[in-house]
């Protein structure tokens, strides 16, 4: 764990970039740090390597403040990507990712043996390992930027705007490589970005900070969608928060209606196997528009039900067999208790508050 115990930085010429900050970061989970421009993200993420020092206040990893161990020894333990990656322009591809298990004492062989390895691992083939970075593409760089980072295997990943340099192809793909890589390793993440979409994506605890690194709230993406701390961050989170929150509720929980339940005048027409074809009304044999299976998000589900001609979602099985519907009025009331339940929550938790006319703001959590 990463602990900011009432942190400052005051730099020279008076700007307080990071206020009193006090709040932890989880042990092997992505911690997003989100806000506009000049709040302090990157003054606070900095502090945690030492490569910005504290003006006051503590910062912990796993119970030891980082103040009292070797700058060295700190960066080789946490691993650092940044905005364009910062490539060594001279050195090849390989190199570049070979570049800190040999300062560490491994031999260039090895080095370069695991350093393919880690293209690998970031989605990178063999034949770009003798490039030179410039010769790569902005995204392919920054994959390279991931893999160095990685190649001490640190247990601490600290990333500044990582991906803010691509176009939105290019980062889409490169969030779906972290998440999937997240999956393999379960570093110690934190990541800065201004980007709240990004965040929402990526974070396991997203930190919304407002001027002087002010946590405004602190909360997994589904509480923050669901429930924004104040104004500060329902403006930040934007618009069709309550749809997009759908994003990570079971689409699979909903209880399923039988698939020869009738919408409409319309009945769902299956070939012989069991496999939808249609919508089957007086009309003709109308598209279903597609299926979900097992993992759906309830954003993917109510997606179907909207684009289908019988407001009715397909369930399919593994072997894409229909085995259920599920109906815009099932959806409605598992959205309706969920979110009942996460304010009753809240109300819970800040009782000076139940009885206001609005829902009392989310508590930002240590
Ligand atoms: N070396 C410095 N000297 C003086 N002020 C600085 C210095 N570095 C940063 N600041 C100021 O500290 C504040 C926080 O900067 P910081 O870079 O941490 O913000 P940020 O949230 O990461 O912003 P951005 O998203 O624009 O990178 C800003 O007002 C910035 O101008």
């Amino acid at each position: 764990m990463i602990e900011f115990d009432g942190v400052t930085k005051r730099y020279p010429d008076g700007t307080v970039a990071v206020d009193d900050l006090s709040m932890k970061v989880g042990t092997g989970q992505i911690t997003v740090f989100v806000g506009p421009s000049g709040c302090g993200k990157t003054t606070a993420l900095r502090m945690i390597n030492r490569m910005i020092q504290p003006t006051s206040g503590r910062i912990l990893i796993d119970g030891d403040d980082v103040t009292t161990r070797p700058e060295a020894q700190l960066r080789r333990e946490i691993g650092y990507v940044i905005q364009g990656a910062g490539l060594f322009p001279h050195r090849t591809v390989l190199d570049n990712v070979a570049t800190v298990p040999v300062l560490q004492g491994t031999t260039r062989r090895e080095a370069r043996q695991a350093a393919l390895g880690l293209l690998e691992r970031v989605g990178l083939p063999a034949t770009l390992a003798k490039r030179y970075p410039a010769q790569l593409s902005g995204g392919q760089q920054q994959r390279v930027g991931v893999a160095r980072a990685l190649a001490a295997d640190p247990p601490v990943l600290l990333m500044d705007e990582p991906f803010s340099a691509v176009d939105p192809v290019v980062r889409d793909d490169l969030q779906q490589e972290l998440l999937r890589l997240q999956g393999e390793l379960g570093k110690t993440i934190v990541l800065v970005t201004h980007d709240i979409d990004e965040a929402i994506r990526l974070g396991d605890e997203v930190a919304v900070f407002a001027e002087g690194a002010r946590l405004a709230q602190f909360a997994s993406p589904a509480d923050l969608l669901a429930a924004p701390a104040d104004d500060f961050v329902a403006s930040l989170v934007g618009r069709d928060r309550g749809f997009r929150g759908l994003s990570f509720a079971d689409g699979d929980q909903i209880a399923l209606k039988p698939t020869d339940h009738e919408v409409d005048g319309l009945r769902l027409e299956t070939d012989a196997d069991g496999r939808p074809l249609g919508w089957r009304g007086a009309e003709g044999l109308l598209p279903t528009e597609g299926s979900f299976s097992d993992g759906a998000s309830l954003r993917a589900v109510t997606d179907l039900v909207i684009l289908s001609p019988a407001g009715a979602a397909v369930r399919v099985d593994a072997d894409g067999r229909a085995d259920g519907l599920v109906l815009l009025e099932d959806i409605a009331g598992d959205v309706r208790a969920r979110q009942r339940e996460r304010l009753t929550a809240l109300v819970v938790a800040t009782p000076a508050t139940a009885h206001s006319d609005n829902p009392p703001p989310a508590k930002a959590s240590e």
